[in-house]
């Protein structure tokens, strides 16, 4: 079913002698337009002021605005997107925790009581952890270079999604996330800026920083500070991925060692789930971007795509997309619209899995796609099986900030993608169901005591949360962990 993204929101006055509110409602209807909700803006005996809500459909803004022109006794007022409405102003804003009522509190909160707490965290730079925001505060930092798969629209044009990005670490996993996007693509220049506001957080998100810059940023980043960095795009979508594999193989009875898997645009996302796959013991990865197939022979600028070369492709396949699709078992896309035919599908291995993960248009319409395909995801939250690294960004940073990690490993990773696919329970998991929704309560809860254990015993947590202190109920859990 489709969200009401695609929507518009029409202020209309009726006259209610002439025409009634009935009469619009079907002029809408027949003109392909779904009515979702109604306001009432005022209303008296003769005449009548309401939004109404429309779902689209196929249809364009113009078609059911000029049906309900037509209609006598109708005044249509304006036309709204309500995806900009939300948008109005912005969509986060700070709030004290503790209100300023007087003086007394005042010179708590600022000068001069707070000079003695600077001081402590002077000569205890520790105690920012418990003393300032840095506790709880993750950065969601881009230069806008590779938004969404829109690409280099700058860093204006990014804050929407980061805005977007910071929503969600608070509401679903009680993380404040502060968005920041940096007018500049020079790599030492990020580096540098990201190096002098570190203090202020307990970690780091990038996100939507192009390769192969991104790459640098987040390994020096990652060498240089004692806080998480972790590069959202790279490692988030990989952790999801793998746990969407995971499900959708226990769905087909299909092995991961057996498996031929195509992964194509071999960016950020398409780097690290090869990575993760690999490492989770698929033994067959086949990787395309735009020129085709990267093969062993080959020369390329990029050394990370030399690595990828390296361990991938054990049959030596030539060749473009078409030639990678065929046969093989499983599709991931990272890269663009439109680029995978159905063609393609339909001379993939019986029961394919096909995550079309390209934001926002897929690499194929799923529904064009589904009656071909066994398993059908994509990152959108309008179609069943949405792979989107939301589903890990907030548990794994509640996760490394509750232990205070030092970073965010691959044991921690692991743990991440492991303990989103076990939410999905044998009696739940279907073919529509692999992944669970970003709503499912457990999921954050469950990432993030499995990340914190993973912190633990790879020797990366710098603090012990209380539920984990104790032998019995860390071994107990321990044991929990390793059985996945
Ligand atoms: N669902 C998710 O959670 C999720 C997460 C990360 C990225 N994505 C999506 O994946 C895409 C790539 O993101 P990224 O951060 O890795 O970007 P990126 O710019 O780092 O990499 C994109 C890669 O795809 C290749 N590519 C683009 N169009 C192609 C085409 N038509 N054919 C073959 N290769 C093509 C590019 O050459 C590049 O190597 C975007 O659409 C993004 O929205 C989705
Ligand atoms: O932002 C998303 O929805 C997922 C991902 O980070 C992307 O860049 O597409
Ligand atoms: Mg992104």
């Amino acid at each position: 079913m489709k969200s009401s993204s695609n929507s518009i929101l029409l202020r209309i006055e009726l006259d209610q002698t002439v025409t009634t509110f009935g009469e619009v409602a079907s002029v809408v209807s027949r003109a392909g337009g779904d009515i979702v909700a109604i306001d009432v803006i005022r209303s008296d005996r003769q005449s009548t002021m309401r939004d109404i809500t429309v779902n689209l459909g196929t249809q364009t803004e113009e078609a059911i605005a000029e049906n309900i022109r037509q209609l006598p006794g109708v005044v249509l007022h304006h036309i709204s997107d309500p995806t900009f409405l939300v948008h109005l102003g912005g969509k986060i804003e700070v709030q004290p925790k503790i209100p300023i009522k007087n003086r007394d509190d005042l010179s708590k909160v600022y000068t001069p009581g707070v000079a003695k707490v600077c001081m402590a965290i002077h000569e205890n730079p520790q105690k920012a952890f418990t003393l300032t925001i840095k506790r709880n505060t993750v950065a969601v930092i881009s230069d806008g270079t590779a938004v969404l798969g829109l690409g280099d629209i700058g860093p204006a044009a990014a804050m929407p999604v980061m805005e977007g990005k910071a929503m969600l670490f608070k509401q679903l996993a009680g993380v404040d996330a502060v968005p920041i996007c940096l007018d500049t693509k020079d790599t030492e220049e990020i580096i540098r800026t990201i190096k002098h506001m570190a203090p202020a957080f307990g970690g780091i998100n990038l996100e939507d920083i192009s390769s192969p810059r991104c790459f640098e940023i987040e390994t020096r980043l990652k060498q240089e500070l004692d806080i998480p960095v972790f590069h959202d795009d790279q490692h988030g979508t990989a952790v999801v991925v793998l746990a969407g594999l995971i499900n959708a193989l226990r769905v087909t009875k299909k092995r991961m060692e057996d498996i031929r898997i195509v992964v194509l645009g071999i960016g950020a996302a398409g780097v690290s789930i090869i990575k993760m796959l690999l490492g989770a013991g698929a033994q067959n990865v086949v990787a395309v971007d735009r020129h085709g197939i990267l093969t062993r022979g080959a020369a390329y600028d990029n050394p990370l795509w030399d690595w990828v070369a390296q361990h991938t492709n054990p049959d030596d396949l030539q060749g473009g997309l078409s030639d990678a699709v065929n046969g093989a078992d499983v599709f991931v896309g990272v890269s663009g619209p439109n680029v995978l035919k159905l063609d393609d599908v339909r001379r993939m291995a019986a029961d394919p899995i096909v995550f079309a993960m390209a934001n926002p248009t897929p690499e194929i319409d799923p529904e064009i796609a589904e009656p071909y395909v066994r398993v059908m995801a994509t990152g959108r939250s309008d179609f069943p099986n949405q792979i989107n690294n939301v589903l890990c960004f907030p548990g794994i940073f509640r996760g490394a900030l509750d232990c205070r990690a030092s970073e965010i490993n691959e044991e921690m990773k692991l743990a991440a993608s492991r303990a989103i696919a076990l939410t999905v329970s044998d009696d739940e998991l279907n073919e529509q169901y692999i992944i669970p929704s970003i709503f499912n309560e457990r999921v954050v809860q469950s990432i993030r005591d499995q990340v914190v254990l993973a912190a633990i015993s790879s020797g990366v947590a710098r603090r012990i949360p209380p539920e984990f202190k104790g032998s019995k109920p860390l071994e107990r859990r321990l044991t929990h962990a390793m059985m996945f």
